[in-house]
């Protein structure tokens, strides 16, 4: 019997389904977890009290990225340096003790492997497509990028997947967004994902599941696909997804954790059955046109604040919903703006390369690549930090750490650093930072500091010209 067309995630629901109650609700298998030091020591701490074992120690990943310190963290013994922040040191130190007490895999903050946990899962091939995938955390929709449904989870459910290897959830209703034409000069992924939050808003993914489609999705390679999939819960969707194609299978062959031999045949055949069937529905689409889409930044305090580099600061009064107008002054209050600003006038005091959504390599050549033979500006402090050790290797092995270096920005050791202020990198309050990260919420990269969501590239931009920039006046013109 033919069966009706189905969407890739109705295709990996389906396949993860262990129990379906009469309400709907459903118990999921999952086949991966990710656990960071932050979201996880109540877990353990529960399943200690319940006398509880976890389940499959062998699905799940360990490894510390926001409370450890970017400066170099090894003593000359090759031990890690004590942590000066308790509440820090102490989390690292459960991560530890838990992993080992449980029989988790465990990536040390002293591994080359170490770093922010969605760069870790797919660069180590632990993230596979057609896999369920969770995280005590929200940017584990990231990892939808290779075609695994992956989503952020509390901590509460964080202990139940330990101690069953399963998830209670609901359906979510399907969005396609389709991104057609092609990518414009320096515009990229990180653009992309922008002007999809600019267009969708914030809480626009509210309820469902985003499959990315598109010509402009299947150009991109995986790191921008993960990057455009990592922001998906800022446009409020509870997964993000991209189809995986001979990129994904590219990307993840030879990798670590990645099947081999006859299962990597085997799990070809497989990832091949999974993207959507023709004429399969999707409950809302949405569809931009890449023409339209220019390097892009944000003016505010929520990520759907958005325009394009050659835009000025939005008046509140331009805004019908009243709602948004006083969400639009407060912003521009706490920002620091006034409406009419050209972007390109703004002054910058810091710059921020890194993050699960923009530490990688490709980002990383991307804003070395504007850095080459320029230097950063008088009064700006620019930094780097890359998304793993594994990403920094390679970094240097390229050369880019001279570049950076050389032209002025600091260069640092893996971890969430500036993205979140939960460690010593922060930006002084009242200051503005370009930053390649997710979220310029209030406080995000410290007490009273103003971030502006931008490209590796911008940034880099930014850094050099020490305001808001357009990258596409430095390009292609060796300084
Ligand atoms: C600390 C963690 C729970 C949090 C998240 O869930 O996303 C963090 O990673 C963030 O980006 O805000
Ligand atoms: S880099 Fe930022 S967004 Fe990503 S996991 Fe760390 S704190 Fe969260």
């Amino acid at each position: 019997m033919a069966s009706r067309p189905q969407t890739l995630y109705e295709k990996i629901w389906d396949a993860h389904v262990v129990e379906r109650r009469d309400d709907g609700t459903c118990l999921l298998y999952i086949d991966r977890h990710l656990v960071h030091e932050v979201t996880s020591p109540q877990a353990f701490e529960g399943l200690r009290v319940a006398g509880r074992r976890v389940r499959r120690p062998e699905l799940t990943l360990a490894v510390p990225d926001h409370n450890l310190p970017t400066t170099p963290r090894l003593g000359a013994d090759g031990r890690l340096l004590p942590i000066a922040d308790r509440e820090s040191a102490a989390q690292l130190e459960a991560l530890r003790r838990n992993t080992a007490e449980f029989g988790i895999d465990y990536i040390d903050a002293t591994a080359a492997e170490q770093g922010i946990v969605h760069v870790v899962g797919p660069e180590l091939g632990f993230t596979l497509p057609g896999t369920t995938l969770v995280c005590g955390d929200s940017h584990t929709s990231a990892h939808g990028a290779l075609g695994a449904l992956a989503f952020g989870i509390g901590t509460s459910e964080v202990e139940h997947v330990l101690a069953t290897q399963t998830l209670q959830l609901t359906r979510s209703k399907t969005m396609e967004i389709r991104v057609d034409g092609t990518l414009g000069y320096g515009v990229s992924a990180k653009d992309v994902i922008l002007a999809i939050i600019g267009r969708i808003g914030a809480a626009g993914g509210t309820g469902y599941v985003v499959e990315y489609t598109g010509a402009v999705i299947r150009t991109l390679s995986i790191e921008g696909r993960l990057t455009i999939a990592n922001m998906s819960i800022e446009g409020g969707a509870r997964a993000g997804l991209i189809a995986p194609d001979e990129t994904t299978f590219a990307y993840l062959k030879g990798r670590p954790m990645a099947p081999a031999g006859a299962e990597w045949d085997r799990a070809v055949d497989w990832w091949r059955t999974l993207p959507t069937d023709a004429g399969a529905r999707y409950d809302r689409t949405v569809m931009l046109d890449a023409t339209d889409i220019a390097p892009s930044l944000t003016w505010g305090t929520s990520p759907e604040d958005v325009v394009p580099i050659t835009g000025v600061v939005p008046d509140p009064d331009s805004f019908a919903d009243p709602a948004k107008r006083d969400a639009a002054r407060k912003s521009l209050d706490y920002m620091g703006l006034a409406p009419g600003t050209r972007m390109q006038d703004v002054g910058v005091g810091h710059v921020f390369i890194g993050s699960c959504t923009n530490s990688r390599i490709e980002d990383l050549r991307a804003a070395a690549s504007v850095a080459n033979g320029r230097h950063v500006a008088d009064g700006v402090r620019a930094m780097v930090v890359p998304g793993s050790g594994l990403v920094k290797r390679q970094a240097e092995a390229e050369g880019l750490d001279r570049i950076f270096v050389d032209a002025g920005f600091e260069w640092r050791e893996p971890g969430c650093s500036m993205c979140l202020a939960m460690n010593p990198d922060k930006v002084p309050p009242g200051e503005r930072c370009a930053s390649t990260s997710n979220r310029n919420f209030v406080g995000r990269q410290g007490p009273g500091a103003r971030t502006h969501l931008l490209s590796p590239a911008m940034a880099a931009a930014a850094a050099v010209t020490g305001r808001l920039a357009d990258v596409r006046d430095l390009m292609g013109n060796d300084a």
